[in-house]
């Protein structure tokens, strides 16, 4: 952007500066650290960024306009000048009753979203009277065995006016068959429902552990998954490609970028081999980004992917929509970053977190709870949250203009260093024969133990400050009567309330439906309608996972 003369005599002040002005001081002072890193091992931070350092970005290929390819700058042409990301808090607990107040609560006081969180047992595909599910029911979510608690969870909130996140992996394919059927019951057009299913297994065997059939059929139930949303739920978002639980295992944000989309590469490879137009499923694809402390890193991290993901539908896909290689993302501050020492500075570091995925231009967003080290959030640490999100987009002026670090020497050299990174890491990938390979290799795994074993020890040897924690500790302990408390009854609340459901439908329906499930698993039908009709027949998860194991078997290991 800068011609060859502009440059010399920049790279001349440079010198300049350093020599007569930088030097004395530095003599004098010197610095207080030899190396300045980015939150990553590894990135090393200049003391000064120039014109020089972006010397070889091109406006019109590298940035370009917002709206527009290669959407560095942004998904959307106003962004949130025309609409602010979706506040969209995760939650969900103990029973569907519970979990539709938290919701009805939040509506109230101003999320523009939903995300719900599954308890281990649904997440597993496991009853909540499994012998499985003991001890877990209700704890890290709320239990969802069949449509009857899928009904309860929505009373009162009509899907074609909210917008409903669910994570959930393994047995996604079962709950958006849920939120189908209430869909129907509430007489709600297919069309107009909206939402994400995390459905992204490739992480689960890297990283959160949350699998039940092995690689093989999970990556067609995926793809049928793609299909039937793109003939009946055209709005949905079929898939959130998670680099968050990446980062949280301890990635850098190179290594956070590279990883999501070379799982986001594997999908869309093998969508196109069963036979599907990228263009017809593409756009439906989303992702799911960690924010961190480090923020001019983090704002670089969420432009490069967005710049990246564009090339890569173009370049490698032969995708032809814009709206194909528009990356969407939700981001959540990074859990992991919260302390059980001092928790209210957790409030600040999740403001400054929420800050840097916005000013990285993030399409839906979740703060953390400041309490969230030690329990599931109360209701008033849920509401700081939230508050946090209002004060940023309504407050802050962050939200004022499109993509406002574009520009930045610094953010601009970094955007272009995190790409280059992270495409090395693809290369690396494609040779090991892709990600799904490289997963199965342990080799993913291993470059993000390495990671997370250095930062460990950085901490324990004081040279990454950690406040509270590793620096500047005080001896105020948290009273536990500030935290939220699990009900210990939910467990056999849920079960009763199984019971319940099981005595009041027709079991002749649900064994039909399951036998015509096993069928369509073992031949090459879209598995899809089979599983919305077990649904409609009170089919609980784990007797439609069940089916499913029956004939696609477990997965014991990565
Ligand atoms: C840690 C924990 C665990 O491990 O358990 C987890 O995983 S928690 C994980 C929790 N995960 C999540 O919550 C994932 C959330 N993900 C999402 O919500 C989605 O995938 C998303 C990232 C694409 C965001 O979807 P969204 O509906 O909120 O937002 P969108 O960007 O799609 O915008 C909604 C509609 O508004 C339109 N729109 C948006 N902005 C503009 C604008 N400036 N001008 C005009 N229109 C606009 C969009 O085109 C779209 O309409 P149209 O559709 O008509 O184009």
């Amino acid at each position: 952007m800068y011609d060859e003369e502009d440059l010399r005599a920049i790279r001349e002040g440079h010198e300049e500066w350093e020599e007569e002005t930088l030097g004395p001081t530095l003599d004098r002072f010197g610095e207080r650290k030899k190396q300045f890193t980015t939150d990553t091992e590894g990135h090393e931070v200049d003391r000064l960024y120039t014109p020089d350092d972006v010397a070889e970005q091109e406006y019109d290929e590298d940035l370009g306009f917002p709206g527009e390819k290669p959407f560095t700058r942004g998904p959307y042409p106003t962004m949130y000048r025309g609409r602010l990301w979706t506040m969209r808090q995760y939650a969900g607990f103990g029973t569907a009753e519970e979990t539709n107040e938290r919701f009805r609560y939040l509506i109230d006081n101003g999320s523009s979203g939903l995300s719900m969180a599954f308890d281990l047992p649904t997440q597993m595909g496991y009853d909540s009277d499994d012998a499985m599910a003991a001890g877990e029911v209700g704890k890290s979510g709320v239990a969802i065995d069949s449509l009857d608690d899928m009904e309860t969870v929505f009373d009162g909130i009509p899907l074609d006016e909210v917008s409903t996140s669910m994570t959930i992996n393994a047995p996604a394919s079962v709950l958006l068959a849920m939120y189908v059927a209430v869909g129907d019951k509430q007489g709600v057009d297919r069309s107009e429902l909206r939402g994400t299913i995390q459905n992204d297994i490739l992480k689960e065997y890297a990283a959160r552990n949350t699998f039940i059939f092995p690689p093989e059929p999970s990556m067609r139930i995926i793809t049928d998954i793609f299909e039937f949303c793109a003939d009946e739920v055209p709005s949905f978002n079929t898939i959130s490609i998670s680099g968050y639980h990446i980062r949280e295992a301890g990635s850098t944000a190179a290594q956070e970028i590279a990883f999501t989309l070379a799982d986001g590469i594997e999908y869309v490879e093998r969508a196109i081999e069963a036979g599907q137009d990228v263009d017809e499923f593409a756009p439906q694809l989303s992702f799911f980004f960690a924010s961190y402390n480090n923020i001019l890193e983090e704002v670089a991290k969420f432009r490069a992917a967005r710049r990246m993901w564009a090339r890569i539908m173009e370049e490698r896909f032969g995708a032809e929509d814009p709206n194909s290689m528009k990356l969407k993302f939700h981001t959540q501050t990074a859990g992991s970053t919260l302390t059980a020492q001092q928790i209210e500075n957790n409030v600040v570091r999740v403001a400054y977190q929420a800050l840097a995925a916005v000013l990285g231009g993030t399409q839906s967003l979740h703060t953390n709870g400041k309490d969230e080290a030690l329990s599931l959030p109360t209701e008033e640490s849920v509401r700081t949250a939230l508050r946090t999100q209002q004060i940023l987009a309504h407050e802050s002026g962050a939200a004022d203009t499109i993509d406002p670090l574009a520009g930045s020497y610094y953010v601009e050299s970094l955007t272009d260093d995190l790409e280059a990174e992270a495409t090395q890491l693809i290369e690396d990938i494609d040779e090991r024969g892709g990600m799904r390979q490289s997963i199965e290799d342990q080799w993913v795994q291993r470059q993000i133990q390495d990671v997370a074993f250095e930062r460990q020890e950085e901490i324990e040897e004081g040279e990454r400050v950690i406040v509270g924690v590793n620096e500047f500790q005080s001896d105020d302990e948290v009273d536990e009567d500030d935290l939220a408390e699990v009900d210990e009854e939910d467990e056999q609340r849920q079960i009763e309330r199984l019971d319940a459901m099981r005595d009041d439908r027709d079991e002749e329906d649900v064994e039909e439906s399951l036998d015509a499930l096993r069928d369509a698993c073992a031949s090459d039908a879209n598995v899809m309608p089979y599983i919305v009709d077990a649904v409609k027949a009170y089919a609980t998860t784990g007797e439609i996972c069940d089916a499913m194991r029956d004939v696609f078997g477990k997965h014991t290991g990565a």
